[in-house]
């Protein structure tokens, strides 16, 4: 309303003043920031155009014009550092003020948080009530699972329920939550069908549609053992959408180092310095050696034993500045 010619918004004068410097549940500390996403995609993420799709995806989802009928289900599959770990940060960065930092960002890894089959039950117990708790508290709660394939899949069937298409589950509504599972599984077929894609093909990457990879990908996630193996979240069909990962090329390699270099504030590094990294890169598969084994991963650790050693001063200076 409008008092003494001033605007007054009454919706921030009801306001919880704790939620004005504590993350609360509410729009000023969670929202989806399309825009940002994009941003960080085209300017951090190489060599990975179909994650289009999960930008769609996730606007859709937020979208407050739709009802969604259940929680968004996204299933990241790719070779080794090709940024599956990196995109899903992004995305928590997108969606939430504290980012990853955020109280409703979870991350479970399949080797870290569930090791020991003898325990399974208390798995499944505990995956259920921290889930059902956290979505008590907050229905815009993102969940990360990594290393899916060395999750026992009667850990991940608990869950099922919570992705279904279902109005509640125990009085608990799950369809505003985001769910990602990273994995490994379907990287060969994938690195072999864009293999033929590119070079026999001539397909450019950045025209490769998600249709070339889809169905592919969910015949892989099934068949090969794994978290997602036989399991009920497959066969019940309750991953929206299957995000294919592909292998990174030179390219892509030299891209990442150059950015190793620019985050510690080394903007022109020498060639032979990138070259330098470059070779420590494996490729494969066996003698092709058009991909590289690990992506750009573990390259973060030999620029900056680089820069230490040749750019010592101007590093120091931008940081100073
Ligand atoms: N496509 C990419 N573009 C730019 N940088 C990348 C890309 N992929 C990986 N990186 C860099 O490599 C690091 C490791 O990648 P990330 O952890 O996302 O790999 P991953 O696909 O999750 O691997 P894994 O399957 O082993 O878990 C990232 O933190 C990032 O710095």
């Amino acid at each position: 309303f409008n008092f003494l010619g001033y605007n007054v918004n009454v919706n921030s004068l009801l306001a919880n003043p704790y939620c004005k410097y504590t993350e609360c549940c509410n729009d000023d500390w969670i929202k989806f920031r399309r825009n940002r996403l994009m941003r960080n995609l085209t300017n951090h993420v190489y060599g990975q155009p179909l994650l289009q799709h999960a930008v769609d995806a996730l606007t859709s989802h937020f979208n407050p014009n739709f009802q969604n009928h259940k929680a968004l289900v996204l299933s990241f599959h790719g070779m080794t550092g090709t940024g599956k770990n990196y995109v899903s940060n992004f995305i928590a960065d997108s969606l939430y003020i504290n980012g990853v930092k955020s109280k409703y960002v979870h991350h479970f890894i399949g080797r870290l948080h569930f090791p020991d089959e003898s325990k399974i039950p208390q798995y499944k117990e505990y995956l259920y009530n921290n889930l059902k708790a956290a979505i008590k508290d907050c229905p815009r709660q993102l969940f990360i699972f990594d290393e899916v394939d060395k999750t026992p899949p009667e850990v991940l069937n608990s869950i099922k329920p919570m992705v279904d298409y279902r109005d509640d589950v125990d009085g608990v509504n799950y369809s505003e939550a985001v769910f990602i599972f990273l994995s490994n599984i379907g990287a060969d077929v994938i690195r072999e069908h864009f293999h033929d894609l590119y070079f026999e093909k001539g397909r450019q990457r950045e025209d490769l549609q998600m249709i070339d990879f889809e169905f592919l990908i969910q015949k892989g996630a099934f068949n090969e053992k794994g978290g997602l193996f036989h399991g009920d979240i497959i066969a019940n069909s309750l991953i929206d959408h299957y995000i294919p990962f592909l292998p990174l090329q030179e390219e892509h390699v030299k891209k990442c180092i150059l950015n190793e270099f620019q985050i510690r504030n080394v903007n022109l590094p020498k060639p032979e310095h990138v070259e330098h990294v470059l070779k420590f890169v494996e490729w494969g598969p066996d003698e092709s050696l058009l991909f590289a084994k690990t992506g750009c991963k573990r390259l973060s650790s030999k620029v900056a034993l680089l820069v230490d050693k040749y750019y010592r001063h101007e590093s120091r200076i931008h940081n100073e500045l």
